[in-house]
């Protein structure tokens, strides 16, 4: 397979302990660049259903969904063992960035 950027520099086989602070920063670089590629899909994805919403007429904003979001970030942080509302604060986040977008496209 080709190389690709989230390769993780041959240290996926050791344990967090034995790395040096340059490599566990160069996890943290990795991983930050991974949570940003994710952040793009996910406000990719929500231009999609702004579009849809669009031609079916239907109002920007969902409040049953965005209740089913904070849910579900609630109930994957937990599984993670992460501070939930930390989590939740993130995903409010990330609904209202979608929302001023939507709002922008219409
Ligand atoms: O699911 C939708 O309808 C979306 O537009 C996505 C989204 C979200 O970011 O999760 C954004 C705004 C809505 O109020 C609800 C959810």
């Amino acid at each position: 397979m080709a190389h690709d950027d989230t390769d993780r520099g041959g240290t996926d086989d050791m344990t967090l302990e034995e790395l040096s602070l340059d490599e566990l920063r160069d996890e943290i670089r990795n991983i930050d660049r991974e949570i940003v590629e994710l952040i793009a899909q996910r406000t990719y994805v929500a231009e999609s259903i702004a579009a849809v919403k669009r031609e079916e007429g239907i109002p920007t904003t969902d409040e049953s969904q965005e209740q089913a979001v904070m849910d579900r970030a609630g109930e994957n942080a937990q599984r993670f063992d992460v501070d939930d509302n930390l989590v939740k604060a993130i995903f409010r986040l990330l609904i209202e960035l979608n929302k001023v977008e939507q709002r922008e496209s219409r």
